[in-house]
Order: structure tokens, then C-alpha cells, then sequence
């Protein structure tokens, strides 16, 4: 018999409060006006005159980004890395997401986007501007004459915010931005700690709408354990968060089984304004990062404007009849992929498969 926990859409209500809720309300009327002008602009464009539509559509989304910043402000448990960072620094990050949702980018561009995108992540949840104390790398080069060269470089001292961290990955969609940040955890310790990783198949049933979503957690496929996970900081790394609904499933499960950890942060690309509340009013002393947070859902649960589907444009889609096993996937990534991620690999594949010698 299968071991599935489902967590359904319902069991998610209850923990927005009236103002989120009206808030919601909010962006999804500007959200419409927007898409009427979505349908004016396409008309313009084809006649190659882009003008009023295009002005009423720019109106509108500096409007959102107000009322998104402004709600988020007064939550300090939600990060969002473009409303948080000078406005000198808004224009990087801005263009990344923009390739990031362009459908003309192909998916090893795709990849190289994501992994700049958590580099910032990293960045902003470490702190790493504010951090005084520093570590000294002493690095080997290759360079001999006359003697064996070493350089030295100081790196933010932030060992004990990262040395007991594990990575709990949302397969499959983030399995790779979890081996990314799991990657910049090991770069900026100074003993290259390498976290443990916790992997957990979750998928929503894409049959349904999100009012009646099915969130279901599949634990014949998932690999972890609980001993483990107790008292530690939990890292969850999952590119785009719409309703909130695999990550409050996980948590639930891992409560249910008695884990205690010392901390939960959650790190998305994109967090719909929605998700982002939802695991915040759910999910006690969490701390959510996100680089952007876009204003509403469809009635799929898709973020809008979203990216599509982060999974299938990280992975690329699967056959029906032959779908990939994780290991397959990491091995479709690439040689290239594979040996920057090398010792994120062994530490996946030691997890799935028992520790080998
Ligand atoms: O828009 C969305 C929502 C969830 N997951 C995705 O990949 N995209």
C-alpha cells in the first residue's frame, strides 16, 4: 500500500487573517484591469503601435509593486529581496527575473538565471553585508615559481548560521535550486560544510483548481530521517511559491512525527503575494526570502504573470510513458552541472541509496 499524506486546500484556509484576505481581494481587482490591457497591448502590438495600453499596463504594475511592498512591510518574516534593496541595486534583479519569465529563454539559460537568482537569496537571508568578523581562506594556487603561492581571503565569519543547516529539497522542481544553495552554504563555510539533504516527493494534483487542490506528499518516494532532522535549521529552497500548500504539507508531516528544528527558511524566485501570507500565518517563526513577489493566482494555482512551470522548464518535461528518476534528472543536467554540484550529488545519491563506501 502506497504511504501518500494529502493535505487539501481547505486545511490551508483559516489562517489568513480578514486583511490579508481583503488585501488579496485588492490586487486581484488591479490584477483584472491588467489583463483587460493585456488584451489591448496584443492588439497593438500586432498593428505595431504599442501606446495607450502600454502605458495603462506600466500604471498598474507600479501601482501593484506599491501595495505589495506596502503589505509585506509590515511583516518581518517576509524578505523580499527586490522591495528591501536600493533602488540602485533593483534594475539587476528585475532584468533577471525578466529573463527568467521570457518565453524565449531556453532552459540552460533558464538554469544559469536560477543560480544567480540564490546566489542574491543567499545573500540576503545571510546577512552578509552586516556581518563584521570575518574567516581567513588560505588558498593553494597553481602557481609554483619560485615557491608553492597561497592567497589569503576573508570571508564573512557566518559558520554557526550555517553549520546546522539541512536541506530539505521539494522534489522535483527544486531539486536543483536546493543543490545551489546547499553549494553556497559549503563556499561560505569555512570547514565547506556540506549539508545533509532531506528529500520529500511532493506534487499538487494539477487535475484540480485551488480552491479544491489536493497537496500530496508521497513518502515511498521520499528519503530522509526524522532523528536527524530534529533541532535543526531546515533550509527549503523551492523557485516558485503559490499557495504555500507543499511546503505547509511537509511541515505538518514533520510535526506530526515529533521533529523539532531550530529554525525553518523558506527561499523562492517567485512568491505570489498569497503564498507568501499563507506559509507566514501558517508556519510558526519561519522566515520566508524571495526575490520577487508577483500579485496574484489563476484559478489553476499558477502564479501571474508567473514563469509557467518551473519545474518542466528547470527539467524539461518527461515523457508520459518513461518519466526520469531523480537520478536521471541529475544526469540530464549535464556534465557540466554534475561536477559543480559534485559533492551535493554524492551527498543525494548517499541518501537515496544508503551510504556506500
Ligand atoms: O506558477 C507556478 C506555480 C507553481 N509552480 C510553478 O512552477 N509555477
Amino acid at each position: 500500500m502506497s504511504r501518500q499524506i494529502v493535505l487539501h486546500a481547505t486545511d490551508l484556509d483559516g489562517y489568513l487573517t480578514q486583511e490579508d484576505q481583503d488585501n488579496i481581494s485588492q490586487m486581484h481587482e488591479l490584477y483584472d484591469k491588467a489583463l483587460v490591457q493585456y488584451q489591448k497591448y496584443a492588439q497593438e502590438l500586432e498593428v505595431g503601435a504599442p501606446g495607450r495600453a502600454k502605458d495603462e499596463i506600466i500604471g498598474l504594475y507600479n501601482q501593484m509593486g506599491d501595495l505589495m511592498k506596502d503589505i509585506t512591510g509590515t511583516h518581518d518574516r517576509i524578505q523580499v529581496y527586490s522591495f528591501l534593496q536600493p533602488k540602485e541595486n533593483h534594475g539587476e534583479v528585475s532584468r533577471l527575473i525578466a529573463k527568467l519569465r521570457d518565453t524565449r529563454t531556453q532552459r540552460q539559460e533558464f538554469v544559469y538565471y536560477i543560480q544567480r537568482a540564490y546566489e542574491l537569496l543567499f545573500q540576503l537571508a545571510y546577512h552578509m553585508g552586516q556581518t563584521t568578523r570575518k574567516n581567513h581562506l588560505i588558498i593553494k594556487t597553481p602557481v609554483t615559481q619560485p615557491v608553492q603561492n597561497y592567497a589569503v581571503h576573508k570571508i564573512p565569519a557566518i559558520d554557526d548560521k550555517l553549520e546546522n543547516t539541512v536541506m530539505c529539497v521539494m522534489l522535483r522542481g527544486a531539486l536543483l535550486p536546493s543543490m545551489i544553495m546547499s553549494k553556497e552554504i559549503q563556499e561560505y563555510s569555512s570547514s565547506g560544510y556540506v549539508t545533509p539533504f532531506a528529500l520529500f516527493r511532493i506534487r499538487r494534483d494539477d487535475r484540480k483548481q485551488e480552491r479544491d487542490m489536493d497537496y500530496l506528499l508521497d513518502l515511498d518516494y521520499s528519503y530522509f530521517d526524522l532523528e536527524s532532522l530534529n533541532d535543526k535549521d531546515l533550509i527549503f529552497a523551492d523557485p516558485m511559491n503559490a499557495t504555500g500548500g507543499s511546503l505547509v504539507t511537509i511541515i505538518r508531516y514533520l510535526e506530526s512525527q515529533g521533529v523539532v528544528p531550530r529554525s525553518i527558511r523558506f527561499f523562492t524566485v517567485i512568491s505570489a503575494l498569497k503564498g507568501a501570507l499563507q506559509v507566514a500565518r501558517a508556519v510558526e517563526h519561519i522566515r520566508i526570502y524571495t526575490l520577487w513577489m508577483d500579485p496574484v493566482l489563476n484559478t489553476a494555482a499558477y502564479i501571474l504573470p508567473g514563469l509557467g512551470d518551473a519545474g518542466d522548464r528547470l527539467n524539461g518535461r518527461d515523457s508520459d510513458e518513461l518519466p526520469r528518476n531523480m537520478i536521471q534528472l541529475i544526469a540530464d543536467y549535464g556534465q557540466n552541472i554534475a561536477n559543480l554540484y559534485r559533492w551535493q550529488v554524492r551527498e543525494i545519491e548517499q541518501t537515496v541509496l544508503g551510504k556506500m563506501i
